[in-house]
């Protein structure tokens, strides 16, 4: 945990129920208490919704693309997640660095190790250690069911219009990820009614002390 507040990251496919929850868990959270701040990546400031929309809609290679994830996290890390971390709140964020080594790493077969740089110059705090969340919670369900429940629900982005076997490569890396960094991880299995997805949640957080 971090010595003032909360930083707990949500990860999973498109579609995998992560918004729907985020939401739950910041109203469960507000109600004991917490002051809390909701965001997302990429996004997150001006600047990083700038390059969200660009990163999202224009064709580009796995490398750009992988750069500016990073460069809107760094933004956004610096303007948002260290201040309200610093005030003592919990941080929500829909998506943080998994979800580049996921979609650009698994998804893109970008190089692994190239990425785990950048997190490293990106992510170096003045303490000189790496800034992670405290708890990711990884939403866990098969790609075909992740693409029923968007059908039709909103316009596909340049992932979202990816085909089932790109999400199975993205599903492949958050899971060399989770085993990587095991004890950061929450592994919930999201091919389940929404009462039970946010049961495994709220047991989750329950027995970490969070709720
Ligand atoms: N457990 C669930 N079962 C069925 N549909 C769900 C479930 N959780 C979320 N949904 C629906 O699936 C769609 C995608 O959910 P969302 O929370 O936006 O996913 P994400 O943020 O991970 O892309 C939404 O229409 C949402 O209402
Ligand atoms: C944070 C991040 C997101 N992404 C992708 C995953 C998603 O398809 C997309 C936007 O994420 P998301 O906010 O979950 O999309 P939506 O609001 O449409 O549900 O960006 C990456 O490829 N790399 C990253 O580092």
């Amino acid at each position: 945990m971090t010595a003032s507040g909360l930083f707990i990251s949500f990860e999973g496919i498109d579609g995998a129920g992560k918004s729907t929850h985020l939401d739950a868990l910041a109203a469960a959270l507000q109600a004991r208490g917490w002051a809390v701040t909701r965001t997302r990546e990429p996004g997150g400031t001006a600047l990083a919704e700038k390059l969200r929309t660009l990163a999202l809609n224009d064709p580009m290679d796995p490398l750009t693309e992988a750069l500016l994830m990073f460069a809107a996290r760094r933004d956004h890390l610096l303007q948002v997640i260290e201040p309200a971390l610093a005030r003592g709140e919990v941080v929500l964020c829909d998506r943080f660095t998994d979800a580049t080594f996921a979609y650009q790493g698994g998804g893109r077969g970008f190089d692994w190790a190239v990425l785990q740089q950048l997190e490293r110059w990106v992510q170096a705090t003045s303490m000189a250690a790496l800034r992670q969340p405290d708890l990711t919670v990884l939403f866990e369900l098969p790609a075909e069911v992740a693409a029923r429940r968007l059908s039709g629900t909103r316009m596909p982005d340049r992932f979202e219009s990816q085909p089932a076997e790109f999400f199975r490569r993205v599903a492949a890396g958050y899971d060399r990820r989770a085993r990587e960094d095991a004890a950061r991880f929450v592994r919930i299995d999201a091919d389940r009614p929404r009462e039970s997805v946010w049961a495994q949640l709220e047991q989750a957080l329950v027995a970490r002390g969070v709720l």
